[in-house]
Formats: structure tokens, C-alpha cells, sequence
């Protein structure tokens, strides 16, 4: 099947500040994605250039395999959930579904029902009198009912609680298994997703800083603590992106993957290892201080 996504060198600029910087990768048939970063990242540029609602700077973007601007054939394949859609005033939750059901070819009318019921979820009542979470549940259930074969929900959980997350994550998963498609996730409850990734990509300042299977980048860290002089020796020359000292005591988060050479060693020494999450691995690597080599100035 097809890439869905192909984005070479694409560059987003307003004036002299540059949002998206030379940014590329692909995004494959039937996966999840995250698409991870800190605030201002440059994610929901990276969107709205796949979504055709931006035009880049530069680079070259192809989605299933054309230019996404004023083009329907590729339009029509895409559900894109903004974190703040806005509605018609007018509208009541069952226009926004009947809406949604003419404009997408994939649409289950009877799996929004039932993510109505989940979401508790009154039909009859005007958009602009929702919660703000019932209005993120509105765009979650859009999102999965549509059965795009390229579905972005960016942030789509403002306000909503965590059972309702929870059931958001649960129907993901059911519905995904059912009818493999291709999904993005942009969020900052990384935690909660992890789960969910089959492949991340983080942004960092307007360019790719990871871009790897979510199996694999879990194992692309670790922690290692110990007495501060005995995790000292161990780290010296490796590259350190996170550390905590404490009374004599120190751990440091290693940005290699541990290998049986490294793990003897560490044993020897009566160190202790933890694993890193993906989501520690995401701060750990964007947190403003760049990775270093201990033991180098
Ligand atoms: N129209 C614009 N004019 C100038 N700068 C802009 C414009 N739109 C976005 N930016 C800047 O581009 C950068 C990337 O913004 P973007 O919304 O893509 O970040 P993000 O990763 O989605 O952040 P968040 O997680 O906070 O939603 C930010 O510094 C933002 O201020």
C-alpha cells in the first residue's frame, strides 16, 4: 500500500522566524502515530500543511500520493480534530453528527450512536451550550465514526475527564483493530497514549528529533543510580540527559541502549537500573539542556 504522508525538507516561516525547519519523514498505512513535542514545537503547523489549511515555505509534501491543496480526493480521506473546533451556534450535537455523516464516505452511523451513549452525550442540545469536555467528546466521536483512512486528533481532549479519555483510548484501540487505519496523535498526555504508539516522531524547535517505532524507543534509554562516585565512573563518556543527586546518592538517565558489556559492569558495581518511559525520554530530550557526554567540558 501506499506511503500516506511523504514530507521532504518542508519548511514553514513567518517573516524571519522559522516554525518548521527542513522537517521530514513518512507516515506509513494502518499505524499509530504520535506526532510529540513540547509547546510551540511546530505540530500543529506540521498539520495544517498535511491538511492543506497551510501552505509551506518549502519542502515537498505529498499526501496518498498528491499535493493536498484544493484537492478533493485526497481531502475527503483525511478527519482532522482540532483541539478547538468551532461549531455553527445554531448547531445541536445531531447536526454536527449529520454534518459529519455527509462528509464522510466511511462514516458508521451506528458506532456514533454508540460512542454518544458512551460519551453521555445530549443529542438535543445546542453546541454552544456543551461543557467544554462534551465539546472534545463531540470531536473524538467525529474522529473515530469517520473512519478516515487518515484520522489527526491534535490534542483532541481539552476538558475531558479521565474516564472519558479512557473510553476515547478504549474505542481507538477496539475500532483501529477493526478497521486498520492510519492515525496521529498529537498530545501531551504521553503517558497515557504510549500505549496506543505504534511509531513516534517528536518535534523539537521546528525539526524531527526522534522518529522511530514506539518498541524501539523504549528500550533507547535508561537510568542508572547508585553513589554518586561509583555512577560517576560508570557514566563518564556516555551521554547523559537527565540527572538527580540526592544525600551522596545519584541517578543519571543514559541515552544509549544498555548493553550485556555496560550491564555486567554496572552490577559489578552494585548499581541499579529502571527503565525510561517514553514520555521521561521526551522530557528528558527537550528539556532545554541538550544530551552531553559526561566527563567532557
Ligand atoms: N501565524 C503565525 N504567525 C507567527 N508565528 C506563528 C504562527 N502560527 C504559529 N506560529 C509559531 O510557530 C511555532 C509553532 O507553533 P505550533 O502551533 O505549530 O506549535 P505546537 O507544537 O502545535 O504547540 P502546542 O503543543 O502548544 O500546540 C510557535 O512558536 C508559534 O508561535
Amino acid at each position: 500500500m501506499e506511503t500516506i504522508v511523504e514530507i521532504n525538507r518542508l519548511t514553514k516561516s513567518y517573516g524571519s522566524f522559522t516554525a518548521v525547519d527542513h522537517v521530514s519523514f513518512a507516515i506509513e498505512p494502518n499505524k499509530i502515530y504520535g506526532l510529540l513535542g513540547r509547546n510551540g514545537a511546530g505540530k500543529t503547523t506540521i498539520m495544517h500543511m498535511i491538511t492543506a489549511q497551510l501552505f509551506p515555505t518549502g519542502g515537498e509534501l505529498r499526501v496518498f500520493g498528491e499535493a493536498p491543496y484544493e484537492n478533493d480526493r485526497v481531502l475527503r480521506q483525511i478527519c482532522f480534530i482540532k483541539e478547538s473546533q468551532k461549531y455553527p451556534d445554531t448547531f445541536r450535537v445531531n447536526d454536527v453528527l449529520y454534518t459529519a455523516e455527509a462528509l464522510y464516505p466511511n462514516w458508521d452511523r451506528e458506532f456514533a450512536k454508540r460512542l454518544v451513549a458512551d460519551f453521555n452525550l445530549p443529542l438535543k442540545r445546542r453546541m454552544k451550550k456543551l461543557s467544554r469536555g462534551m465539546l472534545s467528546s463531540v470531536g473524538i466521536i467525529i474522529g473515530l465514526a469517520s473512519r478516515a483512512p487518515l484520522t489527526i486528533f491534535d490534542e483532541p481532549y481539552l476538558g475531558l475527564d479521565a474516564v472519558a479519555r479512557n473510553i476515547f483510548y478504549e474505542r481507538l484501540m477496539e475500532d483501529y483493530t477493526e478497521h486498520p487505519r492510519t492515525v496521529i496523535l498529537s498530545t501531551h498526555l504521553i503517558d497515557e497514549v504510549s500505549k496506543l504508539l505504534e511509531h513516534v516522531i517528536v518535534i523539537n524547535k521546528g525539526r524531527i528529533l526522534l522518529d522511530e517505532e514506539a518498541d524501539s524507543l523504549r528500550g533507547r534509554a535508561y537510568t542508572v543510580s547508585g553513589p554518586a562516585a561509583k555512577i560517576d565512573s560508570y557514566a563518564a563518556g556516555k551521554t547523559v540527559i537527565h540527572q538527580e543527586s540526592l544525600a551522596g546518592s545519584r541517578a543519571v538517565t543514559i541515552f544509549e541502549r544498555l548493553g550485556v558489556s555496560d550491564q555486567k559492569r554496572a552490577e559489578a558495581l552494585g548499581l541499579q537500573f529502571t527503565s525510561v518511559t517514553i514520555q521521561q525520554l521526551i522530557v528528558f530530550l527537550t528539556n532545554g539542556a541538550s544530551a552531553k557526554k559526561e566527563g567532557t567540558a
